[in-house]
């Protein structure tokens, strides 16, 4: 299941990013230097307000630097206009959210196919192999607001790994989960992650959480702690 990639996913150069605030300028990455290879999991915790969203934004083409470099899968970003952008959140990227985000109009099975459906594929082995892994097989036909928070985090979990992406960008995946619901959700995560040589980037503010994944970055006044 595994797919030939360059062996870094995400590489930031002198990364710089801030914003206008009430007429001041305020700075949220300073400079960084980061990258993320293969199949790795970090897990990016730090104070509220630190930048760990924007850096997640900044990395999924969301929000882009005030300066440095960005490379994706060996490719520089710079040029990158919103076509290259959306091929590459198409191909390459998952996100899973604390909100789910899932498509409400549909049911479970229609959530999981959409980014298949994008790159023009349909439903195949690994789809029923994410279904069984994630205990949601019998909910397929459900519409995804009938299910509890972890059966929607389950779901987009699937979707979010349906293409087998090179990177998943999760933003405090067990955030609106109790203790027991995220830790399966964690489990699931790294496990489906691993088999389809996902790397995994994931805000968290949780230790329990963070522990699931073997790097950890702190990012605090600009600059990223490992
Ligand atoms: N679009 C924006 N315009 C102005 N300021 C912004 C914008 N986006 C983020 N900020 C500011 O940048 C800083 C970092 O925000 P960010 O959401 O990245 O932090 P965070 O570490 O993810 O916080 P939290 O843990 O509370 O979610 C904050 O001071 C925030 O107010």
């Amino acid at each position: 299941m595994q797919h030939s990639q360059p062996s870094t996913i995400v590489n930031l150069q002198h990364v710089s990013k801030g914003f206008a605030d009430g007429g001041q300028y305020h700075q949220v990455l300073h400079q960084l230097n980061l990258s993320i290879h293969t199949s790795e999991t970090v897990a990016l915790t730090g104070p509220s307000g630190s930048g760990k969203s924007t850096l997640l934004n900044i990395i999924g083409g969301f929000e882009y630097a005030d300066d440095g470099q960005l490379q994706l899968l060996g490719q520089s970003t710079q040029t990158w206009g919103d076509s290259e952008w959306s091929q590459f959140r198409r191909q390459s990227l998952g996100v899973v959210f604390q909100q789910f985000n899932l498509l409400t109009p549909l049911n479970v099975r229609d959530n999981i196919l959409f980014p298949l459906s994008l790159l023009g594929r349909g439903w195949n082995d690994w789809c029923d192999y994410l279904l069984e892994k994630l205990g949601i097989e019998a909910l397929q036909n459900r519409a995804v607001e009938q299910l509890s928070g972890g059966q929607q985090q389950r779901v987009a979990i699937a979707r979010a790994l349906a293409h087998q992406p090179a990177l998943l960008l999760a933003d405090e995946p067990t955030g609106n989960l109790d203790a027991v619901a995220g830790e399966e959700v964690m489990q699931l995560l790294v496990k489906l992650a691993a088999d389809a040589g996902t790397a995994i980037l994931m805000v968290t503010h949780s230790d329990t959480a963070a522990q699931y994944m073997t790097r950890r970055w702190h990012l605090e006044q600009g600059q990223i702690h490992e």
